[in-house]
């Protein structure tokens, strides 16, 4: 069976004129937040593409809505609707946090009155401390970096309403926060982006798909991935130059072929190989593909079909 089998392919032009009446034009304000969130960021795709998307997510939550209302009928009691939860996922470096920081914008514009959180699950990672104890360092992203029992429990406590602390990951010091925790305080709406957000964890008891009420994968081809992958190392250098504690400052020193050589044996021999084991695997339990080209131009939307 074809991968998306399950899914209806749907081509930019028809996808952007879904909806396209019901949908207000972005204010000069929002255009300003939306560029200083990413001036990369193309305002046509954001008319074109994400608008329509959050409109689908109104859907589910109105889904949501209705379902927690008829439990509470049928249990005769008052059943509170529990947060919505969308998952982000997708390989490093393809755009997951471009991408949900601009759905946050635009469900707090869509949803004026309700609570927007973001948390990426680059928190979840166990600290360098560990890793290096267990000889994971150079596995950082894989399954077992990463804490999933406690992301599980976390995503478990938001559902029922609980406040929550999650740890704090820097790609500046290419760890784990000491003593810094984001706090999350029952949120109305909570975003979750990260390459693992669709992978389970090993005991398999717990499938995170019983937490997320809609998911989108960020899809590319692999070689285009890779450029980006190589841009933003170029981007990450160039912050760290004059910044001795950042963790790319050591690699300001080395000649430029070098740095290449670098970035792209990190790429082939981690992420890749991450992306192509374990993070691809996950996109058909995506909701939605979003799929970009050069430019991370939006060419290509699948919808799950059921
Ligand atoms: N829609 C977009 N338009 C223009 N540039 C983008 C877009 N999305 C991402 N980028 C650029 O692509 C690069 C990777 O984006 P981002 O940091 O969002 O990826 P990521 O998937 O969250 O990466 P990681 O997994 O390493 O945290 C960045 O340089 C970012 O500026
Ligand atoms: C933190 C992750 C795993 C995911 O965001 C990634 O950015 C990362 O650091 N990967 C490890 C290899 C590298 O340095 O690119």
């Amino acid at each position: 069976m074809n991968e998306f089998t399950n899914y209806d392919e749907i081509s930019r032009e028809k996808w952007q004129n879904l909806y396209k009446t019901s949908i207000a034009p972005l204010t000069k304000n929002e255009l300003e937040s939306i560029r200083s969130l990413n001036d990369e960021i193309s305002l046509q795709d954001v008319q074109d593409v994400y608008l329509p998307l959050v409109h689908l997510v109104r859907l589910y939550k109105k889904n949501l809505e209705d379902m927690s209302f008829s439990k509470g009928l049928f249990l005769q009691k008052i059943v509170k609707t529990p947060p919505l939860i969308i998952g982000i996922s997708g390989s490093v470096a393809v755009g997951k946090s471009t991408t949900a920081r601009l759905v946050q914008l635009l469900l707090s514009r869509a949803f004026k009155k309700l609570s927007v959180e973001l948390v990426t699950t680059d928190g979840f990672l166990f600290p360098n401390q560990v890793l290096e104890a267990r000889h994971l360092l150079d596995r950082k992203g894989f399954p077992e970096s990463y804490d999933m029992e406690r992301l599980l429990q976390f995503l478990y406590q938001i559902k029922n309403g609980e406040h929550c602390q999650v740890p704090i990951y820097s790609h500046e010091i290419y760890d784990i926060l000491p003593e810094q925790m984001q706090e999350i305080d029952n949120p109305d709406i909570l975003i979750v982006e990260g390459i693992n957000v669709l992978q389970s964890p090993q005991s398999q008891l717990i499938y995170v798909s019983d937490f997320y009420d809609f998911s989108i994968y960020v899809d590319a081809n692999e070689a285009i991935i890779e450029k980006w992958y190589l841009e933003r190392f170029d981007s990450l250098l160039k912050l760290a130059e004059s910044d001795e504690s950042n963790y790319y400052h050591q690699f300001t020193k080395l000649p430029y072929d070098e740095v290449v050589a670098l970035a792209r044996d990190t790429w082939a021999k981690v992420n890749r190989i991450n992306l192509k084991q374990y993070i691809e695997p996950t996109r058909n339990r995506a909701e939605i593909i979003l799929h970009k080209t050069d430019n991370h131009h939006v060419d290509k939307i699948y919808l799950k079909k059921f």
